[in-house]
């Protein structure tokens, strides 16, 4: 039996294809190359295609034993999202349900899904456990929240099995060298502090030093998407041994300010990285940190990258050798 990945040429679904196939599962990908790269996807069988297309799923579920799905494709940019809250509602939240509406179609009952820490809004406790309450700050947050109740329903009612993974903030590479993160335009933090030490940009904007934080600037929990793609791994596992589903974060624990991002990529890179402070970013919580402790104890997950350093190493590494991405 196959699992099918959306969004497998992506980054985060790139890293966990090379996962499943490592533990030697036989992966079908579908994604429609919107933000990812054909020369990012490991497996073989690759259908560029869109999940809202209905005749698309079709055949690749009648084609293939389909087993169980890793659902990545999204739309997943925060600031985006306020602006465009529509195109959020309809590549997240509508995607979905023509997903599970097919894969109840046609019998199959496991979803691993990428949530996101955007579900919980501003935080009231730190750190962020599963069972705080989810008030999302920006449209993103809140269709990956639809996504949730919908899947639940969707277990109630068809017994459909979900593990809903709450990422924090991916970032690194593969530590094999062959794939990494290459998004058009970029947007997170750790991809663009880098660009400037590759003299591709002039300097970061920082977006805010007004936040209740100590340096004024957010603070995030950033994770190893090698980390994350494992995680998806171990999910799957439980679905396949419990049969049970369930909500978990991912992320190390520790928040560091954009402040800190900067100067540890200073110190890994040698090089100055200039930084000016710009507005807000609408959408954006001032602190977001994780508890793994439910996924540690409940899926066995232990991340194997838990420095900034380590993390902003990695990341630095693919974009050394891949100035340009995919398109080198
Ligand atoms: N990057 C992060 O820090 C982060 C954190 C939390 C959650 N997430 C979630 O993880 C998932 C993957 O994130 P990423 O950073 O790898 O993003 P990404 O943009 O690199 O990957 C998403 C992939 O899905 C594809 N896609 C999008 N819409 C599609 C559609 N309608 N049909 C087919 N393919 C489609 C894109 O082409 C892309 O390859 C997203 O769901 C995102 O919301 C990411
Ligand atoms: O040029 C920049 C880019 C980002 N930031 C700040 O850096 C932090 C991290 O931003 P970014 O790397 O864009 O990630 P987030 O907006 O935190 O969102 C990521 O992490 C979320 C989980 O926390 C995921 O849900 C999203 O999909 C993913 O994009 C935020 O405080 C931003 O305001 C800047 O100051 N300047």
């Amino acid at each position: 039996m196959s699992v099918l990945v959306t969004g497998g040429a992506g980054y985060i679904g790139s890293h966990t294809v090379a996962e499943l196939l490592a533990q030697g599962e036989d992966v079908i990908v579908l994604d429609n190359l919107q933000k990812g790269h054909s020369q990012a996807v490991l497996a073989n069988k690759f259908y560029v295609g869109d999940i809202r297309d209905s005749d698309v799923l079709d055949t690749i579920f009648s084609v293939h034993d389909i087993e169980a799905v890793i659902h990545f494709a999204a739309d997943s940019l925060v600031g985006e999202s306020v602006q465009e809250p529509l195109k959020y509602y309809d590549n997240n939240v509508i995607a979905a349900q023509r997903l599970l509406t097919k894969m109840n179609q046609y019998g199959v009952k496991k979803i691993v899904f990428s949530s996101t820490a955007a579900t919980y809004g501003e935080p009231k406790n730190i750190p962020i456990r599963e069972d705080d309450s989810t008030e999302p700050t920006s449209p993103y947050g809140e269709t990956k929240l639809a996504i949730e109740k919908m899947m639940k329903w969707c277990d109630n009612a068809y017994g459909i099995k979900y593990v809903s993974l709450r990422y924090f903030n991916a970032a690194g590479a593969h530590s094999d060298g062959h794939i990494g993160e290459d998004h058009t335009p970029e947007s997170h933090l750790i991809p663009i502090v880098l660009q400037v030490a590759l003299g591709q940009r002039q300097a970061v904007s920082i977006f805010g030093d007004d936040y209740s934080t100590e340096d004024g600037t957010c603070i995030r929990d950033y994770i190893h998407v090698m980390d994350l793609a494992n995680a998806h791994w171990l999910a799957l596992k439980r679905l396949r041994e419990k049969n049970e589903s369930g909500i978990f974060n991912l992320g190390n624990g520790t928040g560091f300010s954009v402040r800190e991002v900067i100067s540890k990529a200073r110190e890994v890179t040698g090089h100055p990285i200039p930084a000016n402070v710009g507005p807000r970013r609408e959408g954006d919580p001032a602190v977001l940190i994780a508890s793994s402790e439910k996924a540690k104890r409940e899926l066995g997950w232990q991340p194997g990258f838990e420095s900034l350093e380590e993390i902003i190493r990695s990341a630095w590494n693919w974009h050394k050798t891949h100035p340009n991405g995919y398109d080198k």
